[in-house]
């Protein structure tokens, strides 16, 4: 029996003609496989770049699925909200699972060529600083290592001055009928949300009664994980970071482990937590 002719790949005519295209070709891998250029001769300054790439890359899809879950909140569209939330918390997982890599670095080996990564520091990660801001920890002055940046600073401005996520969820409960203050509805959206009580109530009712409120339960489950693994994030991070530096000043200028564990404080959706209490 002869076998069935197998189909040519579909071909998006607006792209072009996309005649001889390779695998690299369409991955751009000559850009990629030749971004790592290490700056001393440490055997171990390949896996730190190497490391911090990757998770630049799955950072940049995370900022795609953000932008694309607010999209979605805001057009009460929540069925893909939580599929691209959940890749979302995959992405999390994807970079927690990474740092198992990076720890199998020793100090003495991380220290032969620290001196050579100068001043700069994960601090700077516009990227980073981006998903920050698009899930609710807002802080301008986060902004000041891209001063020199324009563009940067220009999408780093537009997201500090929208609604974040949780904004976005707050203002949907409003839409669904919850009783939400109106200082929080038209609240400056360019600094943290603070915990409120009649976002508190609102969830309440939700998790009191999953059945009527199915969608914004679902929502609710999905920030809350969503949040969990970024706290593992900074938890991996801090713990990596203590076990290969311990407490030296960090080269982005910080205090290091002192400013890092301060962030294990930051609380994304605040009522959310709080509600289990009351449950
Ligand atoms: C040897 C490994 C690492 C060390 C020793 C380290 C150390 C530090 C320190 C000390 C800071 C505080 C800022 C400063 O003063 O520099 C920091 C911030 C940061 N690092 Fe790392 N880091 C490591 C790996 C990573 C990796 C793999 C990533 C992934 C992209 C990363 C992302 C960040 C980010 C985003 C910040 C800013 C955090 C914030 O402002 O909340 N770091 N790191
Ligand atoms: N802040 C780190 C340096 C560091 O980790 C780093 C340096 C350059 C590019 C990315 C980095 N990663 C995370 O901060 C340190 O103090 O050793």
């Amino acid at each position: 029996m002869s076998e069935k002719p197998v189909d040519p790949p579909s071909r998006d005519v607006k792209a072009g003609p996309r005649d001889g295209m390779s695998y690299s070709d369409y991955l751009g891998l000559d850009q990629i496989l030749n971004a790592q250029r290490p700056l001393s001769s440490a055997h171990d300054e390949m896996l730190f770049i190497v490391q911090h790439q990757t998770s630049e890359l799955w950072m940049k899809l995370a900022i795609h699925e953000l932008n694309a879950t607010c999209a979605l909140i805001a057009a009460d569209n929540l069925q893909p909200a939580f599929k691209t939330l959940s890749r979302v918390s995959r992405i999390l997982e994807q970079l927690n699972s990474a740092w198992d890599v990076l720890r199998t670095m020793t100090p003495s080996e991380y220290t032969s060529f620290r001196a050579a990564l100068g001043t700069s520091s994960g601090f700077q990660s516009y990227q980073y600083r981006l998903i920050e801001y698009l899930v609710g920890n807002k802080n301008a002055a986060m902004m000041a290592p891209h001063a020199n940046d324009e563009p940067v600073l220009q999408r780093l401005e537009a997201v500090l001055q929208s609604p974040s996520l949780y904004d976005l969820t707050i203002q949907l409960l409003h839409r669904r009928g919850f009783d939400i203050d109106r200082a929080v509805i038209e609240r400056d959206v360019s600094v943290p949300h603070v915990a409120d009580d009649s976002v508190r109530a609102a969830w309440l009712s939700v998790y009191r009664d999953p059945a009527q409120f199915w969608e914004l339960y679902e929502l609710a489950e999905k920030l809350v994980d969503f949040e969990d693994y970024f706290r593992r994030w900074r938890f991996n991070h801090v713990t990596t970071v203590e076990r290969i530096i311990g407490f030296k000043r960090g080269t982005g200028g910080t205090s290091g482990i002192s400013y890092l564990r301060s962030m294990l404080d930051v609380v994304l959706f605040p009522e959310l937590w709080q509600v289990r209490t009351e449950l």
